[in-house]
């Protein structure tokens, strides 16, 4: 059973409806469901509402999961409410790709439904519903600007794995528009590794030069704004060698005198316990530029 849900005060009726509710550290776990314009189907959002939210407006934190991922994941698993509540701070967690019956999907793991890979795709049969660019970078922000006790010039981007690497694409590409970005394991290099090779292939076809619009590695060499990036990454992760890489973006980094702490963390993998581990530190790195 889902209730509509809105903050009072706000202009328009809510596109919200609420799936589930609960207290956390103060504030409130939820998770939102709307229609998506940009994407075409109904969309899931984790959203955490700290103490100070029910008195006034709080900075937003985006946070985007990675391959296989729903809201749920990091809702259940990053642990990221207490750190959350201590700071004030809003954080949206969308559903990693669109889904639903009448969108395209593929049986494998890393292409399709759980696979958005925060792009927005040409590619038949994709372009019709995969904008997941589009959708964190400016739908669901309007929307939770809107409708959710949320400032509209504080917005801070992270995320995990195929989400670290939309976290510091969104960043990069859109100068101004986020205050902070920091990642967990990232993609950094997605038109040179596998996961990113097939993805970007089908959802952008077979040129390469329309990959790097969407590569921080690439990016990076010509940002308008030199945004810090913090990412942790473990050193015992299994796919840090085939998949992520961080050294190359360490190198594109240094010679565009990008700003970049990369720290390996030794002995973590690629879970949530890595995540969870590390999440008071990427807050605090928010907070510090959303306060
Ligand atoms: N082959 C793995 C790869 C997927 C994977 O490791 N996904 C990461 C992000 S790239 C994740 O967060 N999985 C969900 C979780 O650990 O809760 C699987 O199917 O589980």
């Amino acid at each position: 059973m889902t209730n509509s849900f809105d903050t009072p005060g706000s202009g328009s009726p809510s596109p919200f409806t609420q799936v589930s509710t609960n207290r956390s550290f103060g504030g409130h776990q939820k998770v939102l469901r709307h229609e998506s314009r940009a994407l075409g189907c109904s969309m899931n959002v984790g959203v955490y509402l700290p103490p100070q939210a029910e008195s006034g407006r709080c900075p937003v934190l985006y946070w985007l999961s990675g391959l296989t991922c729903t809201e749920q994941n990091f809702v259940t698993k990053a642990g990221v409410q207490e750190h959350a509540a201590r700071h004030g701070i809003i954080v949206v967690a969308p559903d990693t790709s669109p889904r639903g019956e009448g969108v395209a999907d593929d049986p494998a793991y890393d292409l399709g439904q759980g696979a958005g890979f925060y792009v927005d795709a040409t590619e038949a049969p994709w372009a019709k519903h995969y904008r997941m660019h589009e959708y964190v970078a400016e739908e669901l922000p309007g929307l939770v600007e809107a409708h959710l006790p949320a400032l509209s010039d504080r917005r801070g981007i992270f995320g995990h794995s195929m989400g670290g690497h939309g976290a510091l694409v969104l960043a990069l590409k859109h100068p101004g528009r986020y205050r902070s970005v920091s990642a967990f394991s990232p993609i950094v290099a997605p038109s040179r590794v596998p996961w990113g090779e097939k993805a970007l292939g089908a959802y952008l076809g077979a040129d390469r030069e329309a990959w790097k619009a969407w590569d921080a590695t690439a990016l990076v060499r010509e940002a308008k704004e030199r945004l810090p990036i913090l990412i942790d990454q473990g050193d015992a992760d299994q796919f840090l060698t085939r998949e992520l890489q961080p050294e190359l973006l360490r190198a594109a980094c240094e010679a565009a005198g990008h700003p970049l702490t990369l720290r390996m963390q030794p002995g973590y993998d690629h879970s949530y316990y890595f995540i969870a581990s590390f999440m008071r530190d990427h807050v605090e790195h928010h907070a510090a530029a959303l306060r």
